[in-house]
């Protein structure tokens, strides 16, 4: 389980104070897949970043399976928005995705059938010889995510990860990563701005206020566990849904104004 308690982010840089993060608690139980929404620069990065052991908290602190966070974390992986940036021009596709692994001096016959197991997962088998450039962006964002699964995580946290591609492409890989969180049973943090596409995604939806940020609301996600772009996003539930968290970030957005 992944554990946020009274998280608290200050950056004190020179002459610019800025309180990203006020006050944050929640919980991510082991094996669920949870999205967070709030406005644009409400901080979501940067309690990411806490979560992932690469940013220190001013206080408070994250835990994941009762061990304090303070770099990061075995077991953990985490895929970013700027896949053009994550992965090496200059290796293959199975390099790239190799790395992590070789890095951890996993053997040799084991990396192979992990690289080759992710890439299939992802839909690239026939990409293994392929360079990241000769590869459109959804595709590129597919052996980012292909990485983070071949390193098997326990945990894997996603930080928009789509918010660069276009639109079909970004419906293809909603599914794709629900596909991956069923298949490989590994807990999912996904940081998002798209009201519609955490409604979609996950199993509850936590939404965060403006800077200093705080849980506006931890709502659980009713919706049948099969999902499909259409029968979903079809459904009166989905509506509801998305115009109960569409109306929070609405609030949150005025208040930041107001404060
Ligand atoms: N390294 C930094 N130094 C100083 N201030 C920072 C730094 N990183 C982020 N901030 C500030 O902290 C606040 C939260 O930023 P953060 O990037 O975490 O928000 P976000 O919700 O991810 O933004 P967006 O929705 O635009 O991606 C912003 O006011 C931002 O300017």
């Amino acid at each position: 389980m992944l554990a946020v308690e009274e998280l608290h982010k200050v950056y004190d840089g020179r002459g610019r104070r800025v309180e990203a993060i006020g006050d944050l608690t929640f919980e991510v139980e082991a094996g669920s897949f949870v999205c967070v929404v709030g406005p644009s620069g409400c901080g979501k990065t940067t309690l990411l970043r806490c979560c992932a052991g690469l940013l220190a908290p001013t206080s408070g602190t994250v835990t994941l399976s009762g061990a304090p966070v303070t770099g990061p974390p075995e077991g953990l992986a985490v895929v970013f928005q700027e896949y053009g940036r994550s992965l090496f021009p200059w290796l293959r596709v199975a390099d790239n995705v190799d790395l992590p692994l070789r890095a951890a001096g996993v053997a040799k016959a084991t990396r192979r059938e992990l690289v080759g197991e992710a890439l299939g997962a992802v839909g690239l088998a026939d990409a293994h010889r392929a360079y990241p450039w000769q590869l459109s962006g959804g595709m590129q964002q597919r052996v980012a995510i292909a990485r983070a699964i071949a390193y098997q995580p326990r945990v894997l946290l996603l930080d928009e990860p789509f918010a660069a591609v276009d639109a079909q492409t970004r419906a293809d890989l909603e599914d794709l990563i629900r596909d991956v969180w069923r298949r490989f049973g590994m807990t999912l943090l996904f940081v998002t701005h798209d009201i519609d596409e955490a409604v979609y995604l996950g199993q509850r939806v936590i939404m965060l206020t403006s800077s200093p940020t705080r849980v506006a609301e931890d709502l659980p996600i009713d919706l049948p566990d099969e999902r499909d772009q259409l029968t979903t996003r079809g459904d009166p539930r989905f509506a509801e849904l998305r115009g109960r968290v569409y109306a929070q970030i609405q609030k949150a957005k005025l208040e930041g104004r107001t404060t």
